[in-house]
């Protein structure tokens, strides 16, 4: 049984469909990749899965169970944990504060902060910095740490190492490798270094006009260089 499953996704802002039928699914400790051009929908299907959109029509369970009309909390607190692209950490806060707060609702908040200080030295060198002065790899550290406190079974991340240097994306890279060698599910929704990223997943989605239009490997995605290229067009391509 797949820890999440996507059955013909439809939905999209206001009464504008953008997903149009969307199958994925994901299993327990896979990282799976979701690629496609701009404006393919690939954060409309990231925000329906963490239940900030509501879903149209269509299905979506997450370990058996039904979450399609649930709220990002509850969702939250069920194991399946969301970092968006953008306004992910809060910049007026410092570095223990942002944890703090995300460790809200756990019985053990020191610990568990503990835990993340561990996993990331960086951030407790940082503890005390306001998030907004951080460096882009720092946040997205940051905002990844956050969501861990909640000890997900599924980690979705939109975009993880958007505008980071080629030195920052390769640590995030391993970082986040480690996370589902330590058995936590992950989504990555690629835009920037797709082939260093494509190496490093299980299984990859490409997402196009709101629909699936191709499933397979990362390396198999990795041989179609002419695919890649259309696909990836201006970006780093390293
Ligand atoms: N809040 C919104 N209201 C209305 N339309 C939106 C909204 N957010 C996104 N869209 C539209 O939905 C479509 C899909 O956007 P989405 O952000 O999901 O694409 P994406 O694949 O993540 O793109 P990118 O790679 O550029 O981040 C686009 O046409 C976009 O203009």
């Amino acid at each position: 049984m797949s820890l999440l499953k996507c059955k013909s996704v439809e939905s999209g802002y206001g009464k504008i469909p953008i997903l149009h039928g969307v199958e994925l699914r994901v299993e327990e400790s896979e990282m799976v990749a979701v690629l496609g051009p701009n404006g393919a929908g690939k954060s409309t299907l990231m925000k329906t899965i963490a239940g900030i959109l509501p879903l149209m029509k269509g299905q979506i369970l997450f370990k058996e169970e039904d979450i399609s009309p649930l709220k990002h909390h509850a969702l939250a607190s069920r194991g399946l944990g969301y970092v968006p692209q953008e306004k992910n950490v809060f910049a007026d806060l410092t570095v223990a504060e942002n944890l703090e707060l995300g460790a809200f609702t756990i019985k053990n908040p020191k610990e568990a902060i503990e835990t993340i200080y561990h996993r990331f030295p960086k951030l407790k060198e940082r503890c005390k910095q306001k998030a907004g002065t951080l460096s882009g790899g720092e946040r997205q550290l940051l905002a990844v740490g956050s969501a861990l406190l909640l000890n997900p079974r599924l980690l979705i991340l939109d975009e993880p190492t958007s505008g980071l240097s080629p030195q920052a994306t390769e640590t995030m890279i391993n970082l986040i490798s480690k996370i589902r060698d330590d058995g936590t599910a992950v989504i990555w929704v690629v835009e920037e270094s797709p082939k260093e990223v494509l190496a490093h997943v299980d299984r990859v989605y490409l997402l196009e006009s709101g629909l699936v239009r191709k499933e397979g490997s990362g390396e198999g995605f990795l041989e179609d260089e002419e695919e890649f290229e259309r696909l990836f067009l201006g970006h780093n391509v390293s």
